[in-house]
């Protein structure tokens, strides 16, 4: 449903997205997920036919967005990180004008608009002056503007930046209404965890480079090649030090506690198994082997760090 195929922007000499290939199925969402100035909404203003690649492709629904950005337009709502609303104009009027730009009758309208208050959680405030409401409300609004004409598919640039906590979670419960009316929907944002529970993919993209695409387990188990292993021992250390410092696959020993060792560990599931299996062999004083789990922010912050933002 959307696809792009080496995406490439330049700015000048700068490269702001460097052959990006993401693929989202219909009716599914899709994270892309990325520090300041990682290449997102450049992704996105491609994606919204509101700038040119440098090279590459970008598929609306097997529509070019640089041939055919008319066609494409009718087929998707865009919701950008930074929009303005105007003065003077009522919740609903506001709605009413791009109803009518869209092409809508006043009948249609007259039905639409408070069906998309309701979806929004904005009903309340139909006769309010828009540029009175709270931050979350004129997003929730942007994002009913962008339902308006019924769009296939949505692309949402950083829908719940400047959000509170609770703000951010009824923004979080209207994407999950839209998902379930089989939206197919691409969301940016710079938190990782922020999009992982409610996306189907995600890909993380640094410096215009697209580090890891897949489902949330799948970036995790590829993102977290290097394990952290916690041993807890019952007397001597010493013995368990030495067997450690012999193997291959221990790249190095992170800390020594009281009764408590960590290490890192670049072998595989079945290799740790085996290491496990000749730990206890040895007759080393264990009490417990396990993994530390390693939460998707840590695993973020690990695949991007060194990079510097721009903010
Ligand atoms: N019009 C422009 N001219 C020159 N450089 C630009 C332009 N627009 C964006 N850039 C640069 O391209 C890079 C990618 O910017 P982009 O806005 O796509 O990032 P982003 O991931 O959306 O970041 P943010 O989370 O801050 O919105 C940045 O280094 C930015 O400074």
């Amino acid at each position: 449903m959307i696809e792009t195929i080496d995406l490439t922007k330049r700015y000048g000499s700068y490269t702001a997205l460097n052959e990006l290939n993401i693929h989202v199925k219909k009716g599914t969402v899709y994270g892309l997920v990325g520090q300041n100035g990682a290449g997102k909404s450049t992704t996105f203003q491609i994606l919204a036919t509101l700038m040119v690649p440098t090279s590459g492709t970008a598929l609306i629904d097997g529509v070019d967005v640089t041939q055919n950005p008319t066609e494409v337009r009718r087929k998707i709502g865009y919701m950008p990180d930074f929009f303005g609303v105007y003065d003077q104009l009522r919740t609903s009027e506001y709605l009413d004008f791009y109803g009518a730009s869209y092409g809508l009758s006043i009948s249609e309208r007259k039905k639409l608009i408070p069906e998309l208050l309701e979806l929004v959680q904005l009903s309340h405030k139909v006769n309010d002056y828009v540029d009175v409401l709270s931050r979350g409300m004129k997003q929730r609004l942007c994002l009913a503007r962008c339902l308006i004409h019924n769009p296939e598919v949505l692309i949402l640039d950083e829908p719940a930046s400047g959000l509170d906590p609770r703000a951010r979670v009824e923004m979080r419960n209207i994407l999950r209404s839209l998902k379930s009316m089989n939206k197919t929907i691409i969301i940016s944002s710079h938190i990782l965890p922020e999009l992982a529970e409610m996306c189907d993919q995600i890909g993380v993209v640094d410096q215009g480079v697209l580090v890891a695409n897949g489902s949330v387990s799948d970036i995790h188990d590829k993102l977290q090649q290097q394990k952290v292993i916690q041993i807890r021992t019952f007397g001597s250390h010493q013995e368990v030090i030495s067997f450690l410092e012999a193997e291959e696959d221990v790249l190095s020993i992170q800390s020594i506690k009281e009764g408590e060792i960590e290490f890192d560990y670049k072998g595989s599931d079945f290799e740790q198994k085996d290491l496990l299996k000749r730990a206890v062999e040895a007759q080393l004083p264990l009490l417990s082997f396990n993994q530390v789990d390693t939460d998707l922010e840590d695993i973020f912050m690990d695949i991007t760090k060194g990079v510097t933002t721009d903010e």
